[in-house]
Order: C-alpha cells, then sequence, then structure tokens
C-alpha cells in the first residue's frame, strides 16, 4: 500500500518457527500488504548467537531483545518459549502499548491475565492462536465464532509427540520405551521429551483451551495431569480386546450441578472406541472436538506442530493485530468474566476400565463384585478369559466419581484371589 506507515515487527527467536515466520514474511510480502492494508516490516530478530542464522538477512538480527522491544516497532512477535525472560519482554512490549503475538503456551498458561491485564491497560492486542494445536484454527474460533454460544466440552489430542508414541505402540505392540526411542531417533520426540511425555504441555494447552470455553482463569496448576510413562504394552493389548485404543487426551467440561456451573480439567490416557473420531488422529496429528449449546459437536483437525504449521497461524495472527493497528483497532480482550471454579479431580465423572489377573475358582467374581457395590460403581460389561491358573478378569465400569473408582481399585488390588492388577485405564467416548 503506497503511502501507508509500514507495520513494523519484532521477532524474538528464530528457531524452528522464527524461521517459517522470517520465510512466510518475506515470501508472502506483497500479499500480506494487501491483506493487511499496509506494509508488514520486519525491524529486527533477536537470537540467542546471530552468526548461526546464515538463513535470515544478517543486518536484522541483534542480541539486545530489550532494545529491540523498546524500539518503534508496533508488533512483537515471540517464539522463544519458556517463562522468563519471555514473560518479562512481553509484559514490557504490551504495556508500551505494541501488540504481542505469541506461540508461548507454557507463559500463557500460567501468566494469561497478567498479560491481558496489561494489553488491556494499554488498548495492545494479544493474540496466541499457535500455542494451541500449532497451525489449527481453534483459539479464534473459541475467542470469535463460537462467543455467542455455550461451550460444555472440548476434548482432544493436543501434543503430537505423544500421539506419535501411542499410535506406535498400538499398531506395533512394542513397549513404551522402545517406541518413545523410536520417536526420539525419527525426529518426533525432542531430546528431553518430559514435557511431552509427562503432559505438561498437554496440560497447558488444556488451560488455555478451559480459560477461553468457560470465560474463567484456569491455569496450568489447575489442571489434573497425568503423563504416558505408565502406558504398558498390556495396557494397548486390553484396549484391542475391547474394540479400543489409547489416545492421551486434554478434556475440558463445564459441570452443572444443582444449576451451579464449575470447569473439570484433566490430561491423561484414555481408551476410545476405535470407532470414535479421535481413535483415527494418528501420528503427529492434533484433533480437538468441541460441544456447545446451539453449535452441537463440530471437530477441528490437522497439524499441530512443525515449523511451517505453527508459523502459519503465527502468522495469521500478525496479519489480524497489524489490521487492527491499521484501523486503530483492537482485537477481542480477555473474557475471564464467568470466573467459573475448577473441581478437584476426584470429583470428576469418569469410567475405568480394569483387567485382573485371578485365581479362577468359585466366590472370586462376587468378592470383586462386592467391592465395587460397597463403593457404589457400578458395573457395565464383566468379561473372563482363560481358566483355573491362569484367569483374567476385564471389567467395564459405568460413570463414578474418580475418587470412588480410585478407592475401588486400591481395595480390589488388596484382594487375596487378586494376584495382579494388570491395567487400569479411564474409558472415554461413547461407543457407536
Ligand atoms: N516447534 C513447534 O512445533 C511448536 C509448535 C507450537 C508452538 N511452539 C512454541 O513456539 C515457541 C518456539 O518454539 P521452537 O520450536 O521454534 O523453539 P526453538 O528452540 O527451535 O527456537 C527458539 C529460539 O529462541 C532463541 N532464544 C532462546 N533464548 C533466547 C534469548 N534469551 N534471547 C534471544 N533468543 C533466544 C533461540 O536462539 C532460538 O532461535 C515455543 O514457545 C514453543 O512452545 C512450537
Ligand atoms: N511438543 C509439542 C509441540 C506442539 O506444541 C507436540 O508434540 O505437540
Ligand atoms: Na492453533
Amino acid at each position: 500500500m503506497p503511502g501507508r506507515k509500514p507495520i513494523k515487527v519484532a521477532l524474538l527467536g528464530c528457531g524452528t518457527v522464527g524461521t517459517e515466520v522470517v520465510r512466510l514474511l518475506t515470501d508472502q510480502a506483497a500479499d500480506l500488504t494487501a491483506r493487511v492494508g499496509a506494509p508488514v516490516e520486519l525491524a529486527g530478530i533477536a537470537v540467542r548467537k546471530p552468526n548461526k542464522h546464515r538463513e535470515v538477512p544478517a543486518e536484522l538480527l541483534t542480541t539486545d531483545v530489550d532494545a529491540l522491544v523498546e524500539s518503534d516497532v508496533d508488533v512483537v512477535v515471540e517464539v522463544v518459549g519458556g517463562i522468563e525472560p519471555a514473560r518479562t519482554w512481553l509484559l514490557k512490549a504490551l504495556k508500551a502499548g505494541k501488540s504481542v503475538v505469541t506461540a508461548n503456551k507454557a507463559l500463557l498458561a500460567e501468566h494469561s491475565g497478567e498479560l491481558f491485564e496489561a494489553a488491556d491497560a494499554a488498548g495492545a492486542d494479544l493474540y496466541f492462536e499457535a500455542a494451541v494445536a500449532g497451525a489449527i484454527p481453534l483459539l479464534r474460533p473459541l475467542r470469535e465464532s463460537l462467543a455467542g454460544d455455550r461451550i460444555t466440552r472440548v476434548m482432544g489430542i493436543v501434543n503430537g509427540t505423544t500421539n506419535f508414541i501411542l499410535s506406535g505402540m498400538d499398531s506395533t505392540g512394542a513397549g513404551y520405551a522402545e517406541t518413545l526411542e523410536e520417536a526420539t531417533r525419527l525426529g518426533y520426540a525432542e531430546a528431553d521429551p518430559t514435557a511431552d511425555v509427562d503432559g505438561f504441555d498437554a496440560a497447558s494447552k488444556a488451560a488455555i483451551l478451559a480459560s477461553l470455553a468457560f470465560h474463567s482463569r484456569v491455569t496450568a496448576a489447575d489442571v489434573h495431569r497425568e503423563g504416558i510413562a505408565g502406558v504398558s504394552a498390556a495396557d494397548i493389548a486390553a484396549a484391542k480386546g475391547l474394540g479400543r485404543t489409547v489416545k492421551l487426551l486434554a478434556i475440558c467440561e463445564r459441570v452443572t450441578d444443582n444449576g451451579t456451573d464449575s470447569i473439570s480439567v484433566r490430561v491423561h490416557p484414555a481408551m476410545i472406541p476405535r470407532s470414535h473420531p479421535l481413535a483415527g488422529v494418528n501420528g503427529a496429528f492434533n484433533a480437538v472436538f468441541v460441544e456447545a449449546d446451539a453449535a452441537g459437536e463440530m471437530m477441528f483437525y490437522g497439524k499441530g506442530a512443525g515449523g511451517a504449521p505453527t508459523a502459519s497461524a503465527v502468522l495469521g495472527d500478525l496479519v489480524a493485530v497489524a489490521r487492527n493497528k491499521v484501523v486503530s483497532g483492537r482485537g477481542p480482550r480477555e473474557s475471564a468474566y464467568a470466573a467459573l471454579p475448577v473441581r478437584p479431580m476426584g470429583h470428576a465423572s469418569t469410567k475405568y476400565h480394569i483387567s485382573l489377573d485371578v485365581a479362577d475358582k468359585p466366590g472370586v467374581l462376587s468378592q470383586v463384585a462386592a467391592v465395587f457395590a460397597e463403593h457404589d460403581v457400578s458395573i457395565a460389561a464383566v468379561r473372563q478369559e482363560g481358566r483355573v491358573d491362569d484367569a483374567s478378569l476385564v471389567i467395564v465400569t459405568h460413570a463414578a466419581t474418580d475418587a470412588a473408582l480410585r478407592s475401588t481399585v486400591d481395595k480390589i488390588g488388596g484382594l487375596p484371589v487378586v494376584r495382579e492388577v494388570v491395567s487400569v485405564m479411564r474409558v472415554e467416548g461413547e461407543e457407536s
């Protein structure tokens, strides 16, 4: 747009995502100018080691992040990651009225309240589509398209690394450690896979999703988190025996009890029917189900990670905040007015699949069934396989509180007729 003042952009970080942001900004410069209504100009790129970035223009590189943030840029794009110093940089940018685009789920899951307050005080935008489910448009639909509806549930696969490992275990029958090793060798798992396999990454994303879906502030600490390191080949085999597969799910639910709403938010592995749409989401892909009162069920599917897909979401946000700058407007602010409380995991309503190695003699089933009855847990299905010294009992429950189910499993494990509790896993998704 000749004559229009350019929108100046500071890019913090130039790794997997940042490199692709630079490429897209450069390759699509003319289109972006037309879409925004002004040229989008990269004013500087902050990195740690400038001599390692031969792929980007050397004159743009700097190690002085503070000076770049404090310069006359209009927008700060942060693709460094981690809480500090990213938090300090972004607060500084927002307080100075600069709009922020970030892919940093760890930071948002801890400090989005503080960041939104700074954005509001200065009239700046805060966009973060890349932080959850990478390229997939999901946060904008929650913040904008569904703002007139009442969302009741958001459930999905939001971590590609763990999905790749669980898909691999399901297709080969191999164990967790062996499959993780393979995922690392192929570059799907990072050298330190802790944040992914222990569910921290998915928990951060669940906190962000629950905050947006339920108009409340939910942080990573509010999310019940279990990773996949405890998922065994026996669990996968047990799931297969029931026509199910195991997925690491992020589940955010609105629970209405006596007319009062609260939030249940958790990340854990669960068995889902092989006929469930999430069961067909394999490898590094992500997919998220959203249910809303008026809209009904929706599914969002696509690439949840990788340089180019993540950069696509960053660029979409960059165009949005740049357009707002051109018209001196603003995007949506934080919407946390509902301030719903988060329920403890023990109160969550779940179903369990339990596989037991038992002695095959009269009275075993009745002893096991008595423990369920004692805890007010109703059994949906029981199957016994094998005989005499090698019997296995598979039980699927109806929904009960997670606390009641846990106590049931603890007590059953202590029964003399139970040799081993082979597999315990939550069950999600209706059989269709
Ligand atoms: N890689 C993905 O697939 C993906 C997907 C979604 C979201 N994200 C998020 O995007 C962000 C970036 O991820 P990435 O994979 O590109 O990471 P990366 O490690 O490849 O890149 C990080 C960059 O930040 C720079 N950096 C680190 N500390 C710095 C400092 N103190 N000063 C200046 N520069 C510094 C590094 O030099 C590097 O260029 C993270 O928040 C991540 O969670 C990544
Ligand atoms: N480590 C994340 C990257 C995307 O946020 C994953 O495996 O999905
Ligand atoms: Na996204």
